[in-house]
């Protein structure tokens, strides 16, 4: 279980077209396991990026990430797969359902050919009763309403048991009541779980409850504010 994540002078920049984008600049950042942290920004400010680096899915170009003090990054493939599954929820805006399968079935993909010391079936059971969909295991996504569907990426992203969450605009798609539902499952399990939260998102008001409140802007960070809320 991985307690801290530490940013130093990560840089990452994309190439194509004869043009180089640089989307995060000499960024520093820690993340303790237990923080519930917003991530602010305009639009290309970097905030995916940050998130897509953090979740090793993507390689910084320079400076590095250390989970525990070890780059990760450094290792094979397989290794950062396996390190993914162990230690990462992730969320997205577009809750990325497989349309054919059901809820409890979309639930169990992470598992697939994966060894887990407990049984599948019942942990998918237990995630999708945690996010109060015990009713609609059996649905398919387009039989579920927006807040819904969020609600089984939800459970997808925590039935491997992460101690880390990233979510990218989690509440984009939704009403703003039903975004405030999402966030406060969210909020949940960064309580009960004791899950490390780090969240994009568009909206100032949803922002401001977060412990801590991380603002980008061309790529650089430029205020962290902790214990912002209460
Ligand atoms: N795969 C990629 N190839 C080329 N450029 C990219 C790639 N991913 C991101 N970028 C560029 O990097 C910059 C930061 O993008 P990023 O998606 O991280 O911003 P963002 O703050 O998440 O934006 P939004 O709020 O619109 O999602 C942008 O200029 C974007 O065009």
């Amino acid at each position: 279980m991985i307690q801290k994540i530490i940013c130093q002078h990560v840089e990452k920049s994309f190439k194509g077209d004869g043009t180089k984008t640089i989307a995060l600049k000499n960024v520093d950042l820690a993340f303790e396991k237990g923080e519930f942290t917003a991530i602010i920004g305009p639009s290309g400010s970097g905030k995916s990026t940050l998130l897509s680096l953090l979740g090793t899915l993507d390689k910084p170009s320079k400076g590095f990430i250390t989970y525990d003090g070890e780059e990760i990054l450094k290792k094979s493939k397989s290794k950062i797969a396996d390190f993914r599954f162990q230690e990462i929820g992730f969320i997205f805006q577009q809750f990325h359902l497989l349309p054919t399968l059901t809820a409890i079935e979309n639930v169990l993909t992470p598992l697939f050919s994966r060894k887990v010391p407990y049984n599948k079936l019942e942990r998918a059971k237990e995630v999708l009763e945690q996010v109060g969909l015990q009713d609609k295991m059996n649905s398919l996504p387009s039989q579920l309403s927006g807040g819904q569907q969020q609600r089984v990426a939800i459970a997808r992203a925590i039935v491997h048991k992460p101690s880390w969450l990233l979510a990218d605009e989690p509440t984009g798609n939704l009403d703003t009541e039903t975004g405030e539902r999402i966030y406060d499952l969210l909020k949940d399990l960064n309580e009960q779980e004791g899950c490390g939260v780090l969240f994009v998102t568009h909206d100032p008001q949803l922002a401001a409850k977060a412990n801590r409140i991380i603002s980008m802007k061309d790529g650089v960070v430029i205020s962290d504010k902790v214990g912002v809320a209460p």
